[in-house]
């Protein structure tokens, strides 16, 4: 079993055991749910910078990254560095995330929050709306077209914005549907590990202009954004570039700023 199947195998008794203990109804009751959401699509489209600015302390290929995090701190440093947006890993098994962090970002900072998680559920999109999210990822891999629509159509109905991910042709063609967002895409085969920016490039010229571009994962450098703004990209997914530091909000507050330059 390759380790994407392994982790949607491992969410999926997570859910199940969730729902056992909690209802999904509880989750509307949440003070969180009924406010405004920040867009990040027009935050993408209106920045200079369109930098996803991700926490993370561990990944399945990487292992540890950063274990000394403080969450509300690294949000702050984020905005400050002109960030457009924050994505807040909430898996613990492989990731060492939690819906904590999500709901300390959100107390800290007025910018648009992507839950990164492994969405397989309804479930987990109303538990985001309830921590402070603004956008739910959706990863095409694991989902079918049917389910896709679903899931996009309820996050939508709760305003939330969705950024579904592709890594593949096949992936992105099943997966096109109004009720999506952001088209991302993962730089990572999240099967092998393997990671190329020419992914994006090959996938880019596929993607319907109605949707925002967003590249994913394996981006260490300014000069990669300025190629990939060439092949009509405008948000870029930062994780492991920014978190291997000792100050990833003051690390992405330089990176922006040499974009600038
Ligand atoms: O990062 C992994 O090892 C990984 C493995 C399996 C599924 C997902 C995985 N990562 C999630 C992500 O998509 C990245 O955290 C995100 O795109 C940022 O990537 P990077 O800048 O390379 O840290």
């Amino acid at each position: 079993m390759n380790i994407l199947d392994k982790i949607i195998a491992d969410k999926r008794k997570e859910v199940a055991l969730k729902k056992s203990l909690l209802p999904a109804s509880q989750w509307e009751q949440s003070v969180l749910f009924e406010r405004e959401t920040y867009s990040l699509a027009k935050a993408l489209k209106q920045s200079d910078s369109g930098i996803i600015a991700e926490h993370k302390r561990r990944s399945p290929s990487k292992g540890t990254i950063n274990q000394h995090t403080n969450v509300a701190q690294m949000a702050q440093g984020y905005l400050k560095a002109g960030a457009s947006g924050m994505s807040v890993l909430t898996d613990l098994k492989y990731f060492g995330g939690s819906l904590e962090d999500l709901l300390l970002a959100r107390a800290s900072v007025e910018l648009p929050l992507l839950r990164k998680e492994f969405i397989i559920d309804e479930y987990q999109i109303l538990e985001a709306k309830a921590h402070g999210a603004d956008v739910i990822l959706l990863i095409a891999a694991v989902m079918t077209r049917e389910e896709i629509k679903m899931l996009s159509e309820l996050a939508k109905s709760l305003y939330l914005e969705v950024l579904l991910e592709v890594h593949n042709e096949e992936e992105l063609q099943k997966s096109i549907m109004p009720s999506l967002d952001m088209l991302g895409v993962n730089n990572r085969n999240l099967k092998t590990f393997e990671v190329s920016l020419q992914t994006s490039k090959s996938l880019s010229e596929m993607i319907p202009d109605a949707f925002v571009k967003v590249s994913e994962s394996g981006i260490s450098n300014v000069g990669a954004i300025k190629e990939l703004r060439e092949f009509g990209y405008q948000g870029f997914l930062i994780g492991e570039n920014f978190m291997k530091t000792d100050n990833p909000g003051k690390s992405a507050e330089e990176f922006i700023n040499k974009l600038k330059t």
